[in-house]
């Protein structure tokens, strides 16, 4: 079965333009929900994340504690490898599992990541989309969406490939602006992926 990825910049709308794929009864992983599941669910991960960034990761009801981790890892480079490095082969192992339930009637899957061509998870995908914003829509976006400061979506951006690099390496391309339809691009490479 045809496997595409969909990536994009933190606030691109890579999951907005998901969602319109799923109206079309397409099967999406979401890579970066998953990966927060997983951080609770798995223990191995669970006691590798408290020895890594100490017991304070998790709230007394096992919770994420997300700004205690964010605040160390968008912070220091290293630390952040330490937890892609964690996070990240648990992913994987999860969309194998999840790719195996789709039925064999389904056109095609979507995974969709943040860090898809950064993780290199975009290998074990047939084609690649890219999702593209302009910058000051992104950071707007971000900032009202996680009512977090221009630094903080600033230092995130920092951490991934610029759009440039992440455009040498996709195969399509869905503008997410005001100006271009996002249905109407989701429905022509819908059409494309049927017909291929
Ligand atoms: C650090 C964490 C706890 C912060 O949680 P928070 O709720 O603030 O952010 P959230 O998970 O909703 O992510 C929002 C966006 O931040 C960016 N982001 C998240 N993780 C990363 C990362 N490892 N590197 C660069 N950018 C990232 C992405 O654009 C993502 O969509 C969380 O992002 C996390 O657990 N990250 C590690 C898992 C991961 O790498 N996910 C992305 C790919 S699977
Ligand atoms: N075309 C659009 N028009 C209006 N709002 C939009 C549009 N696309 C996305 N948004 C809004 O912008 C915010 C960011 O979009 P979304 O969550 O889909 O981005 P993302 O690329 O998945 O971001 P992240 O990497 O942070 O997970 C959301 O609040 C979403 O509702």
């Amino acid at each position: 079965m045809l496997k595409i990825g969909i990536t994009g910049g933190i606030g691109s709308g890579k999951t907005t333009v998901c969602k319109v794929f799923e109206t079309l009864g397409i099967p999406v992983f979401y890579a970066d929900t998953v990966a927060k599941e997983i951080m609770i669910t798995d223990s191995v991960l669970v006691a590798g994340i408290k020895d890594t960034f100490g017991e304070e990761s998790y709230f007394g009801d096992g919770s994420l504690n997300n700004k205690h981790i964010a605040a160390i890892v968008f912070n220091n480079v290293d630390e952040l490898a330490k937890l892609n490095a964690l996070v990240h082969p648990a992913v994987f192992r999860a969309f194998e599992t999840w790719e195996k339930d789709i039925p064999s009637t389904v056109p095609y899957t979507l995974k969709e990541a943040a860090l898809l061509f950064e993780s290199g998870s975009y290998k074990m995908c047939d084609q690649n989309i890219l999702v593209t914003s302009p910058m000051a829509v992104k950071l707007a976006r971000v900032m009202q969406r996680d009512n977090v400061s221009e630094a903080q979506v600033l230092a995130r951006m920092d951490k991934q490939f610029s759009d440039e690099q992440k455009m040498a390496m996709a195969n399509y391309f869905i503008e997410n602006t005001e100006q271009k339809s996002v249905i109407e691009q989701v429905l022509n490479l819908h059409q494309q992926f049927l017909n291929r």
